[in-house]
């Protein structure tokens, strides 16, 4: 623990020996391992938990072990984090950001990540830490672009175009200026030492895999071939940096699945097939893709649900064709009669909810490369401050990001019969674990 005064410095990481690494989550052909046994992830999507985790300003490490707690005793293994983001001008971001501009960084705001840390593993928890993101509410790639190209930072919230956002935000692929500032920030974070116990990251099994962004896309649903083969190359090439890096951690991509690769199946494929890619992950928003309509949830239920299942199937089909797992990172459905409001209820989410853990559940129990669930999002304790449901500066942090209102998608701790569903279904995955 002599490095442990040190702020987050790169650290000569020590070799670890046989018994530590059976520690690490890893890939055993299309299954997971941890401690000797098949791991399945009964996980929650937890942006915001370092943030909580900061010694000061946004910090509240109180309610931190609070959500770890309540999430631990419902069974939920792993939480899905953002790692970094960028400090911009645009509204629909949070504030402040852990990257102040190139190479300037906000080490209090890493140290809440440390602590973070911390006390996942002191709860046997997991963590899949994001290192950027394809959407505007960290900041993310368009903020690059504004550092190195001169763009302007788009915020969709405001352009009210999301087909010229994800276009242009895809340049960032082969931006080189950019790719470097990213390269950079990714060894500072992946060669970070722990400021609260003195661990360098690589060798702390509490992280179960670095990913490239949350939800990174080759551009929008019309991105051509040569799109398509910078994305290709970026994850390849990017993954290959991070294992360089860090010879114990898995690394995945944070891609949605085929909503995700301009609904091109083998561009899927072929952009994860990389032996740098150690597993797959998907997302299912029914919503958001226009295949449920909130306002009409009894006419286009079957429909959305159809479509879902279709969704979830395929992928663990295409998992087993690459022979990796695949998990299901992010799925969410808003509260009864599109409703924000906390006292809304969730009866249609429910439902869909268990519609997905139990295929999930079934796949699973019959072998099949599928590892496991995050929900979309943990709301916890957090609430909504504003009448409008817009998330501002010294606002709760909850399980919707800045960019969308805040309880959108947020299952929060008074909503007693979803957390009843994760629990129970928490509990079946476990059970899997031989
Ligand atoms: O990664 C994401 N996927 C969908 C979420 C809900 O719309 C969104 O908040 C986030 O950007």
């Amino acid at each position: 623990l002599a490095m442990a005064g040190m702020a987050g410095g790169a650290a000569e990481a020590a070799p670890v020996s046989a018994a530590g690494k059976s520690e690490f989550v890893s890939v055993k052909k299309t299954h997971f391992a941890r401690k000797g046994k098949t791991y399945y992830i009964a996980g929650a999507n937890f942006w915001y938990g370092g943030y909580l985790g900061s010694p000061s300003g946004v910090g509240e490490r109180a309610r931190l072990r609070k959500e770890l707690d309540t999430m631990k005793a419902l069974g939920i293994n792993n939480v899905r984090v953002l790692a970094v983001s960028e400090k911009t001008e645009m509204s629909s971001a949070v504030r402040p950001a852990t990257t102040n501009g190139p190479g300037k960084y906000d080490e209090d705001l890493l140290a809440g990540l440390d602590f973070l840390v911390d006390e996942l593993g002191k709860r046997d928890m997991t963590v899949v830490l994001y290192l950027n993101n394809f959407w505007q509410w960290s900041g993310g790639m368009t903020q690059y672009l504004n550092w190195f190209e001169g763009t302007p930072a788009l915020d969709p919230n405001v352009t009210r175009d999301y087909d010229d956002y994800m276009a242009k935000t895809a340049r960032f692929y082969a931006s080189k200026d950019a790719q470097k500032e990213y390269r950079g920030t990714i060894k500072k974070i992946v060669q970070r030492v722990n400021t609260i116990n003195g661990k360098p990251y690589r060798d702390d099994p509490v992280i179960m895999s670095w990913q490239l962004a949350n939800e990174p896309r080759p551009g929008n649903g019309k991105a051509g071939d040569k799109e398509k083969a910078i994305y290709t190359t970026w994850i390849a090439e990017t993954a290959q940096y991070i294992h360089e890096l860090d010879k114990n951690h898995l690394v995945s991509s944070g891609s949605e699945g085929l909503a995700g690769s301009a609904q091109d199946a083998e561009l899927f494929m072929a952009s994860h097939s990389t032996k740098h890619i150690d597993y797959l992950t998907y997302h299912l928003w029914p919503k958001n893709w226009g295949w449920f309509d909130s306002k009409k949830p009894v006419e286009s239920w079957d429909r959305a649900i159809a479509k879902s299942r279709d969704y979830l199937n395929s992928h663990i089909d295409m998992a087993r064709t690459l022979g990796k797992p695949i998990v299901l990172e992010e799925f969410g459905l808003d509260r009864d009669g599109a409703s924000f409001d906390i006292k809304a209820g969730t009866s249609i989410r429910d439902r869909f909810y268990g519609e997905v853990f139990g295929l999930i559940q079934s796949r699973a129990a019959n072998g099949d490369p599928i590892a496991g669930w995050n929900f979309w999002a943990w709301g916890g304790a957090g609430r909504a401050a504003n009448a409008d449901y817009w998330w501002k500066q010294g606002n709760d942090f909850m399980g919707d990001p800045p960019q969308e209102e805040q309880g959108l998608y947020s299952v929060f701790d008074s909503d007693a019969s979803s957390l009843a569903l994760i629990k129970e279904h928490a509990g079946k995955l476990r059970a899997l674990q031989k």
